[in-house]
């Protein structure tokens, strides 16, 4: 799609990434640099937008110009410089995160933040010439997102096609709304290797308070914890200080009445902290 402007100047390279502020990453220049060069970006966008919905036989566009502005999702454009005097822009490319509900493979309904694709486009005189893999190749290397774990809005059969040529995505989990996400979206990333804790895989579950707080630990990381606590505080001579029981351990202490049996008097509880005392 070509221009009455030059695109020479905005496209420095091939592929550029715009955001919220309607300039491309990187840009440089004054004020009155930044005010035409987002203004020409409208432009761009709108008519890229608009070219957009038409291959999609949608009545409103997806993208627009406006819409960027109240969001933190990036669009990609590619330009051709050699297409015409003022070279000309071919394809647009549009993602961002979303929070959504989704389906995981056993139906349990599951809320994502999830990177998404939104818009993409490439020229009618353009498409099956490998320009739409540039461009999501790209944005996957930018944005570092894996194939796998984006959800797509409303992908068009070419968009499908593409998807499985290009990526090997066929497998989709069924969901209700129009997103389509695929086998391997729920996937968690393995662990880094020098993240990878040394632990046996026995969990120390107990009714104590830290567990309902923390949750169960490995019983090696509590082993390690305590080891390692205990070295600290045979290698330093700081002074312990306990700390006064907050919450419910501040609460008055009922009496112990086998104590009171036992002994004919009132005694607290033992083994808890007792502020009367
Ligand atoms: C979330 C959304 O945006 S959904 C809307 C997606 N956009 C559209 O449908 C708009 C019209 N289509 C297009 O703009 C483009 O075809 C795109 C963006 C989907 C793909 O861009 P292209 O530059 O054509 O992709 P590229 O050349 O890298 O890959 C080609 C592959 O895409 C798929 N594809 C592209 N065009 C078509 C088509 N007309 N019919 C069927 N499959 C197609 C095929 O898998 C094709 O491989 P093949 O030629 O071996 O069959």
């Amino acid at each position: 799609m070509e221009f009455r402007f030059d695109l020479h100047p905005i496209f420095n390279q091939s592929i550029i990434k715009v955001n919220s502020n309607l300039l491309p990453v990187g840009f440089r220049g004054d004020r009155r640099l930044a005010l035409d060069t987002a203004t020409k970006m409208a432009e761009i966008i709108n008519e890229m937008g608009s070219a957009s919905a038409r291959a999609q036989g949608l009545s409103n566009p997806v993208t627009t110009a406006q819409k960027l502005r109240m969001t933190d999702q990036n669009i990609y454009l590619l330009g051709d410089p050699n297409q015409g005097r003022n070279g000309a822009v071919v394809g647009l490319l549009k993602v961002g995160k979303k929070s959504l509900y989704v389906f995981d493979q056993n139906g349990q309904t599951q809320m994502v933040n999830a990177p998404c694709v939104l818009d993409f486009y490439v020229h009618e005189s353009r498409q099956r010439s490998g320009l739409g893999r540039n461009l999501f190749d790209t944005m996957l290397q930018q944005e570092d997102f894996v194939p796998q774990k984006l959800a797509v809005d409303r992908p068009s059969d070419k968009l499908l096609g593409f998807l499985r040529k290009h990526y090997g995505l066929q497998k989709t989990i069924p969901q209700m709304n129009n997103f389509v996400v695929y086998d391997g979206f729920f996937e968690k990333p393995k662990p880094q290797e020098n993240n990878v804790t040394n632990h046996d895989g026995r969990m120390h579950i107990t009714a104590s308070p830290n567990t309902a707080l923390f949750g169960p630990q490995f019983i090696n990381d509590e082993q390690n914890k305590r080891s390692k606590a205990q070295q600290n505080a045979s290698n330093t001579s700081i002074p312990l200080i306990q700390n006064s029981p907050v919450g419910r351990y501040a609460a008055p202490r009922p009496m112990c009445s086998m104590a009171e049996i036992i002994h004919n008097t009132a005694t607290p509880a033992t083994g808890e902290p007792n502020r009367e005392l």
